[in-house]
């Protein structure tokens, strides 16, 4: 069931056009990612999506209703880049006064727990650690029991752990039902979480697919490495059709192509009696996919 339609947006902060034509449908259960560079239009999506912007073209609709829908605020919980508040503001008092604002609040200590911060109840916002306040601001998206969830850049900041634990928590948050929309400019992050991507460059999406799609329409090279047990002749392998080139390097050797080229390499070397030591394959990765499909590594600004 689609619970996010996109159709045709479009969004101009005055001269600079920020989104020129964004379209996508989100699925329940699903994890959606928006992936793209800097400046891509990311945000500005997801604030149409979630109501806090007016698109200046085109439709969105959120579970079947207009994204301004009174009644969509109780179905979706929002944590947006640079959530702030108040320095003073208790992690407890921040949690209690967010529930008040939901008909059906989650048992917020209950979340308090599952996030993690049960020992900061009484830490103000001010004393936490980024990856404590991004927990904090996570847990005030989840506390009206959304259906949907719209995360945006929620591990930009954090350390690798923090980002992991982050992960296995967004994780968890789909395991319970919810729709997560993610924007994120890490491939990493895109390639471990999300079940399908948008990815936006420059106001556009270019490409719509699951990380392993994205992945596969790349026509990018492969890469084996290994230090053969004996020394031959590498005609051997510059003979067959899935190998476009054999380098070597001291006792290594490399070998690029394409195709079945691991099965090609390792069938022959093996009719040779010859032994494939630390043998090592590179694999394209979502940052190729970005970089094939943009033009530009991940980071960069448009
Ligand atoms: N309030 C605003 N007023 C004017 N221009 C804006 C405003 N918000 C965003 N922009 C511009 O619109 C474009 C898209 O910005 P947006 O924040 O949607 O991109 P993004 O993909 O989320 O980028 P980032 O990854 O850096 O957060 C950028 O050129 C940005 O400078």
């Amino acid at each position: 069931m689609t619970v996010i339609d996109v159709s045709r947006l479009q969004k101009r902060y005055g001269d600079t056009v920020a989104v020129q034509d964004v379209s996508f449908a989100v699925e329940g259960g699903e994890i959606f990612g928006i992936l793209g560079p800097n400046g891509a239009g990311k945000t500005t999506t997801v604030e149409c999506i979630a109501g806090l912007r007016t698109p200046d073209d085109g439709t969105i609709t959120v579970l079947d209703r207009a994204p301004h829908d009174p009644e969509l605020r109780k179905l979706i919980g929002v944590q947006l880049q640079e959530s702030q508040l108040p320095e003073k503001m208790t992690v407890r008092e921040a949690l209690e006064l967010y529930s008040v604002f939901y008909p059906e609040p989650a048992d917020w200590q209950r979340l308090a727990g599952e996030l993690g911060l049960t020992a900061k109840l009484g830490t103000r916002f001010g004393q936490l650690s980024g990856g404590q306040k991004q927990r904090l601001s996570i847990a005030l998206a989840l506390i009206g029991n959304p259906r949907i969830a719209i995360l945006d850049e929620l591990t930009t900041g954090l350390d690798p752990q923090a980002r992991r634990d982050t992960w296995e928590l967004v994780e968890s948050i789909r395991d319970r039902g919810v729709t997560v929309l993610l924007v994120t400019h890490f491939m990493e992050e895109a390639e471990r979480l999300c079940d399908r991507v948008a990815l936006i460059d420059a106001g556009r999406v270019v490409a719509l697919d699951t990380p392993a799609g994205l992945i596969a329409g790349v026509q990018a090279e492969q890469r084996i490495r290994f230090r053969p047990s004996v020394a031959f002749d590498t005609a051997l392998l510059t003979a067959l059709a899935e190998v476009r080139e054999v380098r070597t390097q001291g006792s290594q050797l490399e070998v690029i192509g394409e195709g079945n080229l691991l099965h090609a390499v390792t069938a022959t070397l093996a009719a040779h009696q010859i032994i494939a030591n630390d043998l090592r394959i590179e694999q394209a990765s979502l940052d190729d996919a970005f970089v094939a499909l943009t033009g530009r590594a991940a980071g960069e600004e448009n």
